[in-house]
């Protein structure tokens, strides 16, 4: 049951017929999607669900929800993510290329951080902040489950950041905390907290986080704002308040514009015309629940200047700066690794390979370097990165954890590691299929009886990584992360 204040609060904008219709859809079934991992699966049609494309998202497809897709096991090995649908026109809106450099400022749970990461290639770069610890943990879970190898994992305010992140980024993705209207369906708790009150501090924390998000984008550089409200004055008012606090900013068209509506010009006090490039989704108009979408660029006043580089930090010093980053680690540990690596070898020479890490994922950088935080080894994927200061939730891909003559291997890895590294048979692994009995056994933290090669050993299921075991050469030890297992 919608709030008296807040329906008299949308009639006021909403014309009388598109009220009514927008009413209606609280009466109707909330829409369930889900995107596909482009580095784990090709198409829907691998999957055992009845699929319907979702028309703004490459990746994005409908599911009934009778069929569950999130306690499948492909949902834990990371093929996919549960998203809801009209929240994937976000990051396709930022248009994200193979080499950007890309901050998701407000990024857990982490639906639009992992879509923003399947776009990355082995030069781009994603660091993914999140302002409260729990939710950043929960948003590091998610990234390692998607096997992101370029992303790094940030608990930080958006002003602190931008201390570290001057003029930094190619594209900044704002998906602002909002008042939730476009919640309203899926999570009826969104309505108990809904008031014009709230609406007035979501605006004014919006502005602050804002103003930091422009600190730290490159002149000619992308920034997508975005939220799951539907009320003008945290959607069109607050581009409107951007362009006229920051000139150097206009309004772009999106490239999803043809699925959706555009931003409502009359809701605004100025009337800028570009603010109809601004989209929204309606749930009356599409099947989704609802979000608002603006895509802004930053005008390079400079440009006239000599061209800047596309990397993300200056190369300068590159050598001296890298040997640094690699001298954190203590050559003992490092063995430790090598010994892992030669022993989780099936029959080729990884550490032939491991100077670019290259037979975990072809994704990682050439530049990317080992680093230790205590005992535990990261990979982290551009070793320059400004992170002095900065609460680092996940540098980069967990390696592991170094104990006093062992390397133990983390989730991290095996989520990280390409299945065309299991295909071409490089690794010890053993397969399970995702109808036996015992990928459930696997999944709630039970040992699996199966004939295997020796020590550790990568468990899949049906051929993609899903975890580590440790074998005996009979019985399959499990160390599926605790905090992961499934209850059954
Ligand atoms: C709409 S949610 C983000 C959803 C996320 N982008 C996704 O797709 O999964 C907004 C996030 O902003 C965070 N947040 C709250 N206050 C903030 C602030 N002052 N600065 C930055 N982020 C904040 C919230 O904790 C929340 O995780």
């Amino acid at each position: 049951m919608l709030p008296k204040e807040y329906l008299s609060f949308m009639q006021q904008f909403l014309l009388p017929a598109e009220f009514e219709e927008f009413i209606r859809t609280f009466a109707e079934n909330r829409t369930y999607g889900l995107r596909l991992n482009p580095q784990k699966i090709a198409s829907g049609q691998a999957l055992p669900f009845s699929l319907e494309p979702i028309p703004w998202c490459t990746a994005g497809y409908y599911y009934q929800e009778s069929e569950h897709p999130g306690r499948h096991p492909y949902h834990d090995a990371g093929l996919y993510y549960i998203q809801e649908p009209s929240a994937m026109a976000v990051a396709e809106s930022l248009g994200v290329t193979g080499s950007s450099v890309v901050l998701d400022l407000c990024a857990a749970p982490g639906g639009k951080s992992t879509q923003i990461a399947s776009f990355l290639g082995k030069h781009g770069l994603l660091v993914a902040n999140e302002i409260h610890p729990a939710r950043a943990r929960i948003l590091s879970e998610n990234l390692e489950r998607w096997g992101a190898v370029q992303a790094v994992v940030l608990n930080e305010t958006p002003q602190k950041l931008a201390r570290n992140f001057s003029e930094f980024f190619t594209h900044i993705l704002v998906d602002a905390p909002c008042s939730g209207e476009g919640m309203f369906r899926k999570d009826p708790e969104a309505i108990e907290h809904w008031s014009l009150s709230n609406v007035n501090m979501c605006t004014e924390r919006q502005k602050e986080i804002l103003a930091a998000a422009v600190q730290m984008l490159r002149p000619d550089g992308v920034l997508v704002y975005s939220t799951c409200t539907f009320n003008p004055y945290e959607n069109e008012q607050m581009i409107e308040w951007l362009l006229t606090t920051y000139p150097d900013f206009e309004v772009e068209i999106l490239p999803i514009a043809t699925w959706i509506s555009g931003g409502r010009t009359e809701w605004t006090e100025h009337k800028f015309p570009s603010i109809e490039k601004c989209g929204r989704l309606w749930p009356q108009k599409l099947k989704g629940e609802g979000h608002f979408v603006a895509r802004l660029r930053k005008l390079d006043t400079q440009a006239d200047k000599p061209m800047r580089t596309n990397t993300p930090i200056s190369r300068q010093n590159k050598k001296a700066r890298k040997q640094e980053a690699k001298l954190s680690l203590a050559a003992s540990q490092k063995k430790l690794w090598e010994t892992f690596v030669e022993t989780f070898a099936k029959e080729a020479n990884l550490l032939e390979e491991s100077a670019s890490f290259h037979w975990i994922h072809p994704c990682v950088n050439e530049d990317a370097c080992l680093v230790n935080y205590g005992e535990h080894l990261y990979l982290q994927h551009d070793p320059f990165l400004p992170l002095a200061g900065l609460k680092v939730v996940r540098p980069g891909v967990y390696l592991g954890q170094m104990k006093a003559n062992r390397f133990e291997p983390g989730h991290g890895l095996a989520m990280a590691i390409h299945n065309q590294v299991i295909q071409r048979q490089q690794i010890k692994h053993v397969n399970l299929s995702s109808e036996s009995s015992e990928i459930i056994s696997y999944l709630k933290g039970e040992s699996v009886t199966l004939a295997s090669d020796k020590g550790w050993t990568l468990v899949t299921v049906d051929g993609h990584s899903i975890g580590f075991g440790k074998s005996d050469g009979r019985i399959i030890k499990n160390h599926y992360p605790k905090s992961l297992r499934r209850q059954w």
